[in-house]
């Protein structure tokens, strides 16, 4: 909106002085009345436009920048000044060249290219239809200001060619790096197999949660999940298939975890889970409603299958550090196991 309003203005403002000198000097066919008619519609014109954005109409187009309509407009403007000026015509449609500058970074070869044959198009009917009314003193000098014109119109066009596929070079290139910088964010805090964050990550989030919690920000509840005999399910079923439940069991945690939750494999078939909650018995609630996810999966390759887990589960302290908690958790889930696993055990901090 402000680079439109700039152009619009900015250039209306030169193309209206320029024209005005030329009417000061008495070069303006048919005077201060067509002046002011022709300079108040073009000035309406680029209000409207700039209306137009401003309202915000402009985001139901295609391109809401607007920028080939409002070059072409500009372009109009300049051919509809042309009409008038008996000197100062080619001074005039030089203008062309400012808003050929604004389009080059913004609009495709193919538009530049249309906006450039429409002003050259233009400027020669122009000169055509002048010269039919017998309206043009000097056909021949402004015959060769025409071509002065479409030569470095073309020249022009040539360099926004050459700038829009360095452009577009960079433009796929940046998108590449965004891409390798994102895989590389990815692989520092993500686990590759099942997409959830690393232990590193983890460890780092529990810290930093476990500072909030501190304040009183919130309660945390921390889990310590353990996929229950998973030596056996990958001496059964094989290695890939064991992967195929870490990755099964991610996708749960994605399905019945909140927005505001974070799982993480801590490493095989561990995981660790934190959970902003009001107490723990909404973290069990939330913990149970996974478990029972995950119970009730079927694979294709082991039908008979019932995946379980072993979870041990407790809220942060007051003032207590992450260590003190990973233990407690690691306590639990070890009684959880030696309990008979499938099984959540819970405590609050001493
Ligand atoms: N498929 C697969 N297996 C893994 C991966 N990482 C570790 N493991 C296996 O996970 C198994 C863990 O076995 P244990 O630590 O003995 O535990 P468990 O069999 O689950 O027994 P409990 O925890 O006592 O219920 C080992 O056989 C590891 O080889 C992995 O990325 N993919």
């Amino acid at each position: 909106m402000r680079r439109l309003a700039f152009s619009l203005l900015m250039g209306g403002a030169a193309h209206t002085l320029v024209c005005w000198l030329i009417l000061q000097w008495g070069f303006f066919r048919g005077g201060a009345t067509v002046f002011y008619a022709l300079f108040g519609t073009i000035w309406a014109g680029h209000l409207g436009l700039l209306l137009f954005a401003r309202t915000g109409l402009n985001r139901r187009l295609n391109n809401p920048a607007m920028t080939e309509p409002v070059m072409i407009w500009c372009i109009l403007t300049l051919l509809a000044s042309a009409l008038y000026l008996d000197q100062g015509r080619l001074a005039v449609m030089a203008f062309f060249f400012a808003i050929l500058h604004q389009g080059v970074f913004r609009v495709r070869r193919r538009q530049v290219a249309r906006a450039a044959a429409l002003a050259v198009a233009g400027y020669a009917l122009v000169l055509l239809y002048l010269n039919a009314r017998g309206d043009l003193a000097q056909p021949l000098l402004e015959a060769g200001q025409w071509l002065l014109f479409s030569l470095v119109t073309l020249a022009m066009v040539l360099l926004a060619s050459e700038i829009t596929t360095i452009r577009l070079r960079l433009r796929e290139r940046n998108g590449q790096l965004a891409e390798l910088l994102e895989r590389i964010q990815d692989l520092a805090v993500k686990d590759e197999l099942t997409g959830l964050y690393s232990r590193r990550h983890a460890m780092e989030l529990l810290a930093k949660a476990c500072g909030q919690a501190r304040r009183g920000a919130f309660l945390l509840a921390v889990g310590f999940v353990d996929l229950d005999h998973f030596k056996r399910i990958n001496d059964r079923h094989g290695h890939l298939f064991g992967d195929q439940v870490l990755v099964r069991f991610a996708e749960l945690t994605r399905r019945y975890l909140g927005d505001k939750d974070m799982a993480a494999r801590l490493g095989g078939e561990e995981f660790l889970i934190m959970l902003p909650v009001m107490d723990m018995e909404q973290a069990l609630t939330s913990v149970e409603r996974l478990m029972s996810a995950l119970r009730a999966q079927r694979f294709m390759a082991a039908p008979a299958l019932e995946v379980t887990a072993s979870v041990g589960l407790t809220v942060v302290g007051h003032g207590e550090s992450p260590d003190e908690v990973l233990v407690r958790a690691d306590r639990l889930l070890y009684q959880a196991k030696a309990a008979g696993r499938d099984r959540i055990i819970t405590a609050g901090p001493p």
